[in-house]
């Protein structure tokens, strides 16, 4: 037997074919993809339903992973290569530290898991329970979500709690809006899968899903780090008003110097206004088009 760079198949969670970068060893194919101009890989791993990190690889006999138990496998490593290479191609980040770190996705986390995250060294995907949501990493908008918690953690390090938290949770909305530019909804294709139309959290319209898309509706509460998934509607809705406003060519390049440049931990949503109108002077100029979109997407959620 030998080892070899090899090409499968997958059906993902909604049903889609899709091409995989996989890896042939004695024998055995791994969801393990070598291809990225990276010094690590893009690896897929199962925990099987228990809780225990980082699990063990998904692996099949034909490199077909067409089984209904391997759709979450499928699909969190299809869409990693896709936030790998739009963090590539378009700011030539080599993965989520800049100096090319292997990419672990675990799905199948616990039992009937509502949630995903990063937990400071890999991405988490649970299952859902079929009614809240279905496997979560089945959608790029959650795969780029969960990537980007990754980015900022290495670059602004935005403090996950109360303002900054906030901007932590909208900053990985706002480039997985980047990355996934058919609507400006979060979660929809996992989100609640009997219900077709809703989503988890809205960056064109916060309200409908609770959220609060002005300053005046700021949140103080103790629960959820401060409310950092309820106040993230107001960042949310200034990025919105600034693609609405430059397009998302510009936003994400005002977005992306404003996370490496700009921000730091302790940063607020008028520290983030002016790290944005920075950026938009550093690369277009004081009083460019992109300038005064930028300010006035932030004046119009009533943050100065
Ligand atoms: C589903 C979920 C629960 C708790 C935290 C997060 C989190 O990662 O902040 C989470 O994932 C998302 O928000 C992704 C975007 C849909
Ligand atoms: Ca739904
Ligand atoms: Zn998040």
């Amino acid at each position: 037997s030998y080892n070899a760079v090899t090409e499968g198949t997958g059906v993902g969670v909604l049903g889609d074919t899709k091409k995989l970068n996989t890896y042939y060893s004695s024998g055995t194919y791994y969801l393990y993809d070598t291809t990225k101009a990276m010094t690590g890989v893009i690896e897929t791993r199962t925990a099987k339903n228990l809780s225990s990190l980082p699990g063990s690889y998904s692996v099949d006999p034909d490199d077909n992973f067409n089984a209904t138990n391997q759709r979450a496998d499928v699909d969190a490593h299809y869409y990693a290569g896709v936030v790998y290479d739009y963090y590539k191609n378009t700011f030539n980040r080599n993965s989520f530290d800049n100096k090319g770190a292997t990419i672990t996705s675990t799905v199948h986390y616990g039992r009937n898991y509502n949630n995903a995250f990063w937990n400071g060294s890999q991405m988490v995907y649970g299952d859902g329970d079929g009614t809240t949501f279905t496997s979560l990493s089945g959608s790029l908008d959650v795969v780029g979500h969960e990537i980007t918690h990754a980015v900022t953690e290495r670059t602004a390090g935005l403090e996950y709690q109360g303002q900054s938290g906030a901007l932590n949770e909208s900053i990985s909305d706002t480039f997985a809006m980047f990355m996934d530019q058919k609507n400006f909804l979060i979660g929809e294709d996992v989100y609640t899968p009997k219900i077709a139309g809703d989503a988890l959290r809205s960056l064109s319209n916060p309200t409908q899903y609770g959220q609060p898309e002005n300053m005046s509706g700021y949140v103080n509460t103790t629960s959820d780090n401060g409310g950092v998934h309820t106040n993230s509607g107001i960042p949310n809705k200034a990025a919105y008003n600034t693609i609405q406003s430059i397009g998302y060519d510009a936003a994400q390049k005002i977005y992306y110097r404003a996370l490496t440049v700009y921000l730091s931990p302790k940063s607020n949503f008028s520290a983030a206004r002016a790290a944005m109108l920075a950026s938009a002077a550093d690369l277009y100029g004081t009083g460019s088009t992109q300038y005064n979109g930028v300010a006035s997407a932030w004046t119009k959620v009533g943050v100065n």
